[in-house]
């Protein structure tokens, strides 16, 4: 199998999934992130399964966010149906009252298009039941059980597959009390998420509803549990068409066939709660929302898979049993946390960060975390168009210092161990305009590595606090990608040199120290350093003032490059990619003169520059321009150029390269 067609299969999905997301169409796209997360799994299982190494793909840049981004993308959405289902209790009610357990059925119609294929609603059935050891009930266990018309429920459970997929029952207990596999239909996505091992899941035989995990916690914590996960399944016709992610709760019955596209029914009508409507066991909404804290993804299907882990995760080392048994709301997770970034493979490998067993006021802290962990997911990975080497013009010696930095050892991390190690710190500096912010980004695509792209405005909270906090999730979730940068733009005014004089504002600078002490923990946090198997991640910055970078921060940028303004050379390289898909009319001799012209431009000013001459042809019709067909505009030449060079002045000055050179003399790397 070929990376290629790998991705060909799949980015399509993940680019309808973005889509549908921009358009807000939630529901459309957590199916379609959940669907890439399976396409991934199954070409990962493939790849395995036929001897391949692993595939190109699979090391692209985009690869890793992109599991990150989707699976957060689907945890977000769950949220959403918990919450709304959660909150107007209105889903359809069957209750079956027999002796020992009663349920309730319901069914959630989901908010679709009429122009796209979608399941249209989630059916299933809630039941109470008896935790072992109290006389009086007051569990749930949720199985949700059709899906539209078009799912039939499997007959398989995962339980054993949810406790052996980890090899350890009491881990697992550990880790997520009450964890078992739901039949929910986006289960096996999920499980994709967490990787569950193929094994594990083939050992899956059971009835529909079961218990997983520790028993005890399962009784204690999580009155949910379920069936087997099962393949997402083929959608049926649209019911409704709802844009907002309200989701309206229907009364149609579970069985009820999916409506035909052409005539869809009215939207459904929403009933009020009524205490009435649950005539065995009053559903209290604050104690499932207290519940919902400790609930597992694999036992209710609209909480996110693992999302107690994903707390708990924030801290290395599972909590002991003790703490579980001390403490029956053994994860903190608030409702209004969800979702979390998703314990991942990836991040299983590469535990950091604090130790030791998970307290609850650690738990409470974590719990915060995980919102700054979704918001770096969401907001700071850079997922902006690829930039590579070859769109840079020049800048030979920096591309060379950022391979060696960065790329390489990315590539190839078992060559450089020891005194070959990679640096941690990485600064570029120089004019405006220079490239360095297009170094960063090639950087970013040819490293294959998670880019968190970051801005003193991006880390900057007005709560007291916060900006730490968004600092520390920060190089947390990065220490969990096995290859990450953590890109700061305008270093300075984030690490600018701390003063005694008083007039530096408390919040800045608390949020430097927590910066550098993060910056340190990535050298001294590294497990398997000795290995060589440590996550790698660097910090690379750019600037325009070195010179106001904090001295405890300039010692950590082991290299500091420095991007001057464009040589002649570079400029003549700049203007012929610039120009190469344009109609013009320019010779090499012009070429040569708009190098000798534009001395003292930056790469920006060229850029700006051939953008105004490009406009000139246009500007000399006139009116004519209306009617001109584009054949007919004359091709851009060498007097568009000149006209333009009046307007557009080199932005930088030849005072401010003197100090970029002086700076650059003292403390700049150098070969
Ligand atoms: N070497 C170069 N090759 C091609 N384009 C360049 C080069 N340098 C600059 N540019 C152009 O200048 C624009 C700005 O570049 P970039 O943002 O990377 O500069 P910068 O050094 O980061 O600027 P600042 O310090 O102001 O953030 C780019 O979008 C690109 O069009």
């Amino acid at each position: 199998m070929e990376a290629s067609s790998d991705l060909d299969r799949i980015l399509p999905i993940a680019s309808r999934a973005l889509l549908c997301e921009g358009n807000k169409d939630w529901t459309l796209a957590y199916v379609n992130y959940c669907k890439v997360i399976e396409e991934m799994k199954k070409s990962s299982e493939m790849r395995t399964r036929q001897g391949f190494a692993p595939l190109k793909g699979a090391e692209e840049c985009s690869w890793n966010g992109l599991y990150d981004n989707c699976v957060n993308k689907a945890g977000r959405l769950r949220k959403l149906i918990l919450e709304t289902e959660m909150e107007r209790q209105n889903f359809q009610v069957t209750p079956k009252i027999t002796q020992k357990k009663s349920s309730i059925d319901y069914q959630i119609p989901i908010p679709g298009r009429s122009h796209t294929p979608l399941q249209n609603s989630i059916s299933g059935r809630l039941i109470y039941k008896q935790p072992r050891g109290v006389q009086s009930e007051t569990n749930l266990s949720a199985t949700p059980r059709s899906y539209g018309s078009a799912y039939s429920p499997p007959s398989a459970s995962a339980a054993s597959a949810a406790t052996s997929s980890f090899g350890d029952s009491s881990f697992l207990s550990k880790r997520s009390p009450g964890f078992g596999k739901t039949e929910d239909p986006f289960a096996s996505f999920n499980s994709s998420a967490t990787k569950v091992s193929d094994s594990a899941r083939a050992n899956t035989t059971g009835s529909p509803f079961f218990l997983s995990g520790s028993p005890d916690s399962v009784n204690q914590t999580y009155p949910f549990t379920s069936a087997k996960s099962h393949p997402l399944p083929k959608p049926p016709p649209i019911q409704h068409t709802v844009s907002s992610v309200c989701i309206p709760l229907s009364k149609t019955n579970s069985s009820t066939p999916a409506q035909p596209l052409t005539s869809p029914p009215p939207p459904p009508k929403s009933t009020p709660y009524s205490p009435a409507a649950y005539p065995v066991s009053p559903f209290d909404r604050q104690t499932f929302m207290n519940n919902s804290k400790s609930y597992s993804s694999d036992t209710n299907p609209y909480i996110t898979k693992g999302a107690p882990n994903d707390v708990n995760d924030f801290t290395p080392t599972p909590p002991s049993s003790g703490d579980i048994k001390s403490s029956p709301t053994t994860s903190p997770i608030d409702s209004n946390d969800l979702p979390f970034i998703k314990q991942t493979a990836r991040q299983t490998q590469h535990p950091t960060g604090s130790s030791g067993p998970t307290t609850q006021s650690d738990n409470s802290q974590n719990n915060q975390l995980s919102d700054f962990e979704s918001a770096i997911m969401s907001e700071i990975v850079a997922n902006h168009d690829p930039v590579y080497w070859s769109d840079i013009a020049g800048l030979e010696e920096a591309k060379n210092s950022l391979k060696e930095a960065v790329i390489y050892p990315f590539l190839r991390p078992e060559l450089f161990r020891g005194l070959r190690e990679p640096v941690q710190g990485m600064l570029l500096f120089g004019p405006p305009g220079t490239g360095k912010t297009m170094l960063a980004r090639a950087v970013a695509t040819e490293a294959k590595a998670t880019f968190f792209s970051i801005s003193a405005s991006s880390l900057t909270s007005k709560y007291l606090g916060d900006s730490e906090k968004l600092v520390r999730a920060l190089f947390e979730v990065a220490k969990r990608q096995t290859c990450s940068v953590i890109f700061v733009d305008e270093i300075d005014s984030i690490l600018s040199a701390r003063n005694d004089a008083g007039n530096e504002h408390e919040s800045s600078r608390r949020l430097k120290t927590e910066f550098l002490i993060q910056w340190s923990s990535l050298s001294n946090a590294a497990p398997e350093k000795a290995t060589g198997n440590s996550p790698r991640v660097l910090v690379l910055a750019a600037t325009n003032l070195p010179w106001c970078i904090d001295e405890a921060a300039r010692r950590r940028f082991v290299k500091r490059t420095y991007i001057p303004l464009p040589e002649p050379e570079t400029r003549h390289k700049h203007l012929s990619h610039l120009l190469h898909n344009q109609v013009h009319a320019l010779t090499n001799d012009d070429l040569n003169e708009l190098v000798e012209l534009t001395e003292g431009y930056s790469g920006s000013d060229i850029t700006a520059l051939a953008k105004d001459a490009a406009m000139g042809p246009l500007r000399n019709l006139g009116e004519a321009l209306l009617t001109t067909s584009a054949e007919q505009i004359p091709p851009i030449d060498l007097n568009h150029f000149k006209t333009s060079l009046k307007t557009i002045r080199p932005s930088v000055s030849s005072e401010g390269i003197y100090r970029y050179e002086e700076w650059n003399n003292q403390f700049g790397s150098q070969r």
